[in-house]
């Protein structure tokens, strides 16, 4: 669990870091079934993890619900010296399955903090419609509560303090 703002918003994430080995499969794809957000994760100095992520992307539109956010990660970007995988590849994939994308080192911190922000972003504004009709709902009971007080109270009530309603 974390915390982050987004927007002056305070988000509570939940975070699952799924297994990449094949002999997990079967449980990581039950984590797909509640995500609403999904980072696809390639290592920059493994062009085999690249070519890896075609396969995780068909299992999340297998798996995950319609409407889950996705975002693309190039990760282990300070291992410049060994990169096997150049960051306009990444974009492009990530353009043809459109989705952002973000190189990251989980050890310099890069892009770790935006990626997330981003992605919380991305779920936020896919669930505004319910947000905002949660938002519309709560202000209507709130308005009924507040018309059934003023109904139950005596008249003139409300400008006089001392006035006992029980
Ligand atoms: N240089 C560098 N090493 C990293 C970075 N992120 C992870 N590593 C290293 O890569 C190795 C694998 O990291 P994990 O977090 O176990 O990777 P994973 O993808 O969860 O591995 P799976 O168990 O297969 O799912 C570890 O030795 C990490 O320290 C990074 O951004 N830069």
């Amino acid at each position: 669990m974390k915390t982050i703002e987004v927007d002056g918003i305070k988000v509570r994430i939940q975070i699952w870091d799924t297994a990449g080995q094949e002999r997990y499969q079967t449980i990581t794809k039950q984590y797909y079934r509640r995500a609403q957000g999904i980072f696809l994760v390639y290592d920059i100095s493994s062009e085999r993890s690249y070519q890896h992520i075609m396969k995780w992307a068909s299992d999340v539109d297998e798996y995950a619900p319609d409407g889950v956010q996705k975002i693309l990660i190039g990760n282990k970007a300070d291992e410049e010296q060994k990169r096997q995988v150049g960051r306009d590849q990444g974009l492009q994939l990530a353009k043809e399955y459109g989705m952002d994308f973000y190189e990251t080192s989980a050890c310099t911190n890069l892009n770790i903090k935006e990626s997330f922000t981003r992605l919380t972003e991305l779920v936020l504004q896919a669930h505004k419609k319910e947000l905002d009709g949660l938002r519309t709902y709560a202000a209507d009971e709130l308005n009924l509560a507040e018309l059934e007080e003023e109904e139950r109270k005596p008249d003139g009530a409300e400008n006089s303090p001392k006035t006992c309603w029980c």
